[in-house]
């Protein structure tokens, strides 16, 4: 594993898919959830994550998924994990690992240090911390939304399990964000797109290079 991972999130297409691989991405996402401009359905996630070398982790993205809807994901046989950025709650979220035999990240809402504190809850349930900014309410998504939260909240705080950072991260606040956060994971959606849902093979490129010279 290298020194820092490196996800990029809400795949669509082979081209980005493949900029991302030869980019040196540690992880790609691809979102199930039918609001999102990044939306998959589960025979495209197939085609699409069955192409990825196999040291590269494929991770669906959900908010809120019934068991049904896992186990349509899980008969895929293309993913490594299951990123849950809905509310779900420490037992739903061991209850899915269990059942369904795959590694599960929790994606943590940030907007105080109190969201963060709250997040210890999830040892021992999750496998994986996804730090990401809280958006609105009322808004459209849970994430991918290009908002940041206050990074200097995870100053010092000691996280007893694997984590990653997430939110309103792009080419020119990467090297900003690892230095702040020492975050040993990044993870990014909009901050690499021409337009929602449309990703730009050179802004991945760029991004991974920021990522990897800071
Ligand atoms: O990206 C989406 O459309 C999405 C929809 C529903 C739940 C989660 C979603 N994205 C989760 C991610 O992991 C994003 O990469 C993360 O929120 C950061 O997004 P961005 O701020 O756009 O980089």
């Amino acid at each position: 594993m290298p020194r820092l991972a490196i996800k990029i999130c809400g795949l669509s297409t082979l081209d980005a898919i493949g900029a991302a691989v030869r980019a040196g991405a540690t992880h790609l996402g691809f979102v199930h959830f039918a609001e999102s401009p990044r939306h998959v359905e589960a025979d495209q996630l197939r085609a699409l994550a069955s192409t990825v070398p196999t040291h590269v982790e494929r991770v669906a993205v959900l908010v809120d998924p019934t068991d049904e809807t896992l186990a349509e994901l899980a008969a895929t046989k293309t993913l490594t994990a299951l990123q849950l950025h809905g509310k779900e709650s420490p037992e739903r979220a061991a209850a899915i690992a269990k059942r369904f035999e795959l590694p599960v990240w929790k994606a943590i809402s940030v907007k105080t240090r109190a969201d963060i504190d709250a997040a210890k809850a999830y040892a021992g349930a999750a496998d994986f911390l996804l730090f990401d900014a809280k958006t609105p309410d009322g808004a459209a998504l849970p994430g991918g939304m290009g908002l940041r939260f206050d990074w200097t909240l995870l100053r010092g705080v000691p996280i007893s399990m694997p984590w990653g950072l997430s939110g309103g991260l792009g080419i020119d606040n990467v090297a900003e964000a690892i230095r702040i956060t020492g975050a040993p994971m990044i993870d990014v959606s909009s901050g690499v797109e021409s337009a929602p849902g449309i990703k730009s093979v050179d802004k991945i490129m760029a991004f991974c290079k920021a990522a990897q010279q800071s």
